[in-house]
């Protein structure tokens, strides 16, 4: 872990997650001081992250927590290769994806990672079966995916397979994103703000599924705002102004809200 620690210049900002990591050796995701500036219109630049550095080892349910702006969307579609970074180097499940072209990236994307979206991203006019079928049927290379009826039935959706996307609920449709990943396999998973939409029961069948596939080998990375969520999750990272500023091993809803909160208003301390 310290080679791997050290290479990410991260050793002392990983130091209590350091002391109680399971003795493990490989790492899913590893960000080197990943910088992502966005040019604007007119000119001007954001800067979203900034010289953040990050190792996820394989099999863990990171949450990255932070208040709006703070930069854990950018941060995860870098680590999960939907856009480049402007400098540093992302490797994930093994792969230097700062060193392959869109092409490749994209293609290693559809073959190794799953994605669930606060929106869903089913399509429309495909039946929830179809939806479920469809990364397997697209992509060369990808692994055999688990009987459709089977992720179905473990999502509670077994009587809604030939049902178009629209004819279920917002907590039906997150089911079926998350059946969609369950088909799949993919060895790592990123998940953007999953439960934001969801009544208590939906999101919390969402969550015991993330935390279902990390247990069985899957590496997880839930990006939310929401503190509750946040706390299921083996570890949490806290971000703010752009940055990792903390990092939680099995955070507790408290430990998130005071540390998200000091860090994004300091200024609150004085009222
Ligand atoms: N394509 C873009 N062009 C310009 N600026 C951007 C772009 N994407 C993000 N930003 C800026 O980068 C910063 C971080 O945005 P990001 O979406 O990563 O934050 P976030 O923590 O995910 O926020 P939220 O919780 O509201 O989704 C914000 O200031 C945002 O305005």
């Amino acid at each position: 872990m310290r080679v791997v620690l050290e290479a990410a210049g991260m050793e002392s900002m990983n130091s209590h997650w350091h002391d109680s990591a399971p003795a493990m050796t490989a790492y899913a995701i590893v960000l080197s001081h990943v910088t992502k500036t966005f040019r604007g219109t007119q000119g001007r630049e954001v800067t979203a992250i900034r010289d953040v550095s990050l190792a996820i080892p394989t099999g863990q349910f990171v949450a990255i927590v932070g208040e709006s702006g703070s930069g854990k969307s950018t941060l995860m579609h870098c680590a999960a290769g939907l856009t480049g970074p402007t400098a540093g180097a992302i490797d994930l499940a093994g792969t230097n994806l700062t060193m392959l072209s869109p092409a490749k990236r994209s293609r290693f994307r559809s073959q190794h990672v799953g994605f669930i979206f606060q929106d869903y991203n089913l399509v429309s006019s495909l039946t929830v079966a179809e939806n479920i079928e469809l990364p397997s049927r697209i992509t060369p290379g990808r692994r055999a995916s688990a009987d459709t009826g089977e992720v179905l039935r473990s999502v509670g959706l077994a009587d809604r397979a030939q049902h178009l996307p629209h004819e279920l609920s917002g907590g039906e449709q997150q089911r079926v994103a998350i059946a969609r990943v369950l088909a799949g396999q993919p060895s790592v998973i990123f998940a953007d703000e999953p439960t934001s939409a969801l009544d208590l029961g939906n999101s919390d069948l969402i969550l015991r599924h993330l935390h279902h596939l990390s247990r069985r080998g899957a590496t997880v990375v839930m990006v939310t705002h929401d503190v509750d969520a946040a706390s299921r999750a083996d570890r949490a990272v806290v971000m703010a102004h752009g940055g990792t500023v903390d990092d939680f091993p099995n955070p507790t809803r408290e430990q998130l809200i005071d540390r998200v909160m000091s860090a994004q208003w300091p200024q609150r301390q004085a009222l």
